[in-house]
C-alpha cells in the first residue's frame, strides 16, 4: 500500500523521462503531495531545458480566500507559457470552509482560458483527486510521443 502512488504513477509514465513543474503559493500543500506521490526519489529532472515536454500541476489552497487572487495571478504566469500543459489541483476540499470547486475555478478565471487544462479537486492529506490529476497529465504525455 505504501507505494501505491508510485507504482500507479510508473505505470501511468512507463520510463519515459519527463518534467513536472509544481508550482503554487505557499502552504498550499505541494509538499504533501509530492510525498503522498512518492515522487522524491523520480522527480530528479532540475527543469533546465525550458518548458518543452514539461508538465505543470498547479496547486491552489481552495480554503484560503484572501490569497485566491494571487494564486490566479501565478497560475495565469504559468499557463502563459505555450508548451506547457497543466492540471490545476484544488487542494484542500476536506476544510469545512474550503470553496468548493465551481468557486474556486470561476476566481482563478479558468472559465476563460481555452487552452488545454485540466481541474481536479483534491485532498492531498489523503490523496483524494491526485490519481485523476496525475491520469490527465499522462494521457497528454501519452499525445504528444
Ligand atoms: N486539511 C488539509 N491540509 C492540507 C492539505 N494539503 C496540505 N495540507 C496542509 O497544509 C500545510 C502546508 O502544506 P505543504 O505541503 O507544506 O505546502 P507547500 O505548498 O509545500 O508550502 P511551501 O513549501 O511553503 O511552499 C501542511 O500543514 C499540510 O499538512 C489538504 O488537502 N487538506
Ligand atoms: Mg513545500
Amino acid at each position: 500500500m505504501k507505494n501505491i502512488f508510485a507504482n500507479l504513477f510508473r505505470g501511468l509514465f512507463g520510463k519515459k523521462e519527463m518534467c513536472i513543474l509544481v508550482v503554487g503559493l505557499d502552504t498550499a500543500g505541494k509538499t504533501t503531495i509530492l510525498y503522498k506521490l512518492k515522487l522524491g526519489e523520480i522527480m530528479t529532472t532540475i527543469l533546465i531545458t525550458g518548458f518543452k515536454n514539461t508538465q505543470g500541476l498547479f496547486v491552489v489552497d481552495s480554503n484560503d480566500q484572501e490569497r485566491v487572487y494571487e494564486a490566479r495571478e501565478k497560475l495565469m504566469w504559468m499557463l502563459a507559457e505555450d508548451e506547457l500543459r497543466a492540471a490545476v489541483l484544488l487542494n484542500k476540499q476536506d476544510l469545512p470552509n474550503a470553496m468548493h470547486a465551481a468557486e474556486i475555478t470561476d476566481k482563478l478565471g479558468l472559465p476563460l482560458l481555452h487552452r488545454n487544462q485540466s481541474i481536479q479537486a483534491t485532498c492531498a492529506t489523503s490523496g483524494d483527486g491526485l490519481y485523476e490529476g496525475l491520469d490527465w497529465l499522462s494521457n497528454q504525455l501519452r499525445n504528444q510521443s
